[in-house]
């Protein structure tokens, strides 16, 4: 009976060992199956005629990519081998990238109308903007062009004049607060949270009508705090570099487990994104009662709440138009910081800039006015040039087929212009690894109206680049004339101010200085009221 039993066990324990068996096969056999569609996918949707660097399976160039150099630099190092149009594989997506300013304008101004899209990202559109992303973040369509149109009307040069005072206001609370904190020059200040104040005050006032009285209720304040930290995390959901769950769809497959467990990744995204959405309604309810009780400050939300011509957007389109303002305060924050890093580490063009203000006569009257001088309007255009905060500027989507040198671009390709790559273009910018801002300073042979690539290029180039060249202008302007910038220390290695040692930010859109400390010595020169 015993023997009886232990042979049924035997047979019961081989017929499981050889189902399990053959169950181990079949999702083997399955799992190289599907593996091997996907790499006949990966490879049948490589855009033909486009040469670029060889990647593996599965995640394509994914791995090559912010390793040793940032991913702008890794590229324009590229295009050096594989030209100036080259496609690179981010897992299961083809993406073109543009290096030279020729390519750019043979693309994106020749063929503007089939690049103003912007492509969908799995983590940034399904979790981060699942109500509504901003217009730099949406796809061509209706919406998405009222959207920009509204933006684009209250950002034009007409209205950027009206916004003076708003200008004056900020720059002049700038240099007065710097003033305060930097004990004559003799201690190294961090100037961050002070530019950061500066270009988050503009973003806010355009948009809600507030800001942030001085640099005490800045730094002491918990929306604020969370304002900054949420956009922090918003500008690494748009990097197109990283987030690989972007482009391995495989990696999706458990997702709708992963949601169920708290603190995962996915819903930190989530979270993020509802964090922006909360503050913004916080602020919108702000400017709603201001207006109910007929104490509201001009502003574009209110405009378009006020404006029957605006009143065809939804809540959530107009919210979108709110996303984009507040977004663009992160460009401007590194374009100050990176300024005054250089400035303190170029006494020679700081001396020069500050001796042509003195003779231009332009703070004598009207010093917050539109008086320019023409060497700090040049050394502006050139620190954004030379630094390129947006290195690869807002990843495009192609909507209708491109030849180009014979290759045809299809439809839905993702193509990313480097500006980063454009600015350092040798065969259009002469000495393009210098700083001279006499390039941008009218005389025969200059670049005076050379692109400024710094804002993209195309038909969905930034709409605020007027604003935002303007109000840079003015910073750097005061900057100049108020203070005498040092390095923190006189052994300050001047690495700390090059565009590629020097900064940071390589997971995310934009690229900040590391270094944001720096001595102001007051100068006392102009007697100006601030
Ligand atoms: C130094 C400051 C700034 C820089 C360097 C900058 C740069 C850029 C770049 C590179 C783009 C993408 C362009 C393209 O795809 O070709 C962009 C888009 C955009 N920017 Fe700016 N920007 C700055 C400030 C601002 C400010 C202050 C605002 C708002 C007040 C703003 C609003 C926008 C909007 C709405 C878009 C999206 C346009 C679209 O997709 O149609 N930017 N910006």
């Amino acid at each position: 009976m015993a023997a009886t039993l232990s042979k049924m066990n035997l047979d019961v324990l081989s017929v499981v060992n050889a189902s399990l068996i053959s169950y181990i096969e079949a999702i083997a056999i399955v799992t190289i199956l599907i593996f091997l569609l996907n790499e006949i996918y990966r490879w049948s949707i490589r855009i033909k005629g486009i040469p670029g660097p060889r990647g593996l399976p599965i995640i394509g160039n994914l791995h090559q990519i912010g390793k040793k150099v940032t991913p702008p630099e890794q590229y324009r190092l590229w295009s050096s081998k594989y030209g100036p149009l080259f496609q690179i594989q981010l897992g299961n997506k083809p993406m073109l990238i543009i290096n030279s300013a020729a390519v750019a304008k043979d693309l994106l101004i020749r063929e503007s109308g089939s690049f103003n899209s912007r492509p969908l990202f799995y983590v940034f559109h399904k979790f981060v903007s699942k109500e509504i992303a901003s217009i730099g973040t949406s796809p061509w369509d209706e919406s998405c062009k009222k959207r920009r149109k509204a933006a684009a009307s209250a950002l034009n040069v007409v209205q950027v004049d009206s916004y003076a005072p708003i200008l004056r206001l900020e720059s002049s609370d700038f240099i007065q607060e710097l003033r305060k904190a930097c004990d004559g020059g003799r201690t190294a200040l961090n100037f961050l949270s002070y530019a950061r104040r500066f270009s988050m005050n503009l973003s806010l006032t355009l948009n809600y009508g507030t800001r942030a009285e001085n640099q005490k209720d800045f730094d002491g304040n918990s929306m604020i705090t969370e304002i900054n930290e949420v956009e922090n995390n918003v500008g690494k959901y748009r990097s197109t570099s990283t987030n690989i769950k972007n482009y391995v769809p495989l990696l999706r497959l458990f997702d709708p487990l992963m949601l169920m467990l708290p603190g995962n990744s996915l819903q930190k995204a989530l979270d993020i994104g509802r964090r922006r959405l909360s503050y913004h309604a916080a602020l919108l309810e702000g400017l709603k009662t201001e207006i109910s009780q007929r104490i509201d400050k001009p502003c574009i939300q209110g405009n378009m709440l006020k404006n029957p011509e605006t009143k065809n957007l939804t809540d959530l389109e107009r919210l979108s138009v709110s996303l984009s303002i507040m977004a663009g305060a992160d460009s401007n924050t590194p374009t100050v910081a990176w300024g005054i890093i250089f400035l303190a580490h170029h006494p020679e063009i700081q001396e020069k800039a500050f001796q042509e203000i003195k003779s231009s006569h332009v703070l004598d009257s009207d010093p917050f006015g539109n008086g320019k001088v023409a060497y700090v309007d040049a050394i502006t255009k050139e620190l954004s040039r030379y630094y390129t905060i947006l290195r690869l500027a807002m990843p495009k989507e192609v909507t209708a087929p491109v030849v180009y040198n014979g290759a045809t671009i299809p439809r839905g390709t993702m193509i990313i212009l480097n500006s980063w790559a454009c600015n350092r273009d040798p065969d259009f910018f002469e000495d393009p690894f210098d700083f001279i801002p006499e390039r941008w300073i009218s005389n025969s042979d200059s670049h005076q109206q050379a692109h400024q690539f710094a804002f993209g290029m195309g038909s969905r180039m930034c709409v605020a680049s007027n604003l935002a060249h303007k109000a840079l202008y003015l910073a750097f302007l005061h900057l100049i004339a108020h203070f005498k910038i040092l390095p923190a220390t006189d052994d300050e290695p001047a690495s700390v101010a090059d565009p590629i040692t020097g900064g940071g930010g390589a997971n995310s859109v934009s690229t900040p200085p590391l270094y944001t400390r720096a001595r102001f010595i007051p100068r006392n020169e102009f007697n100006i009221d601030l």
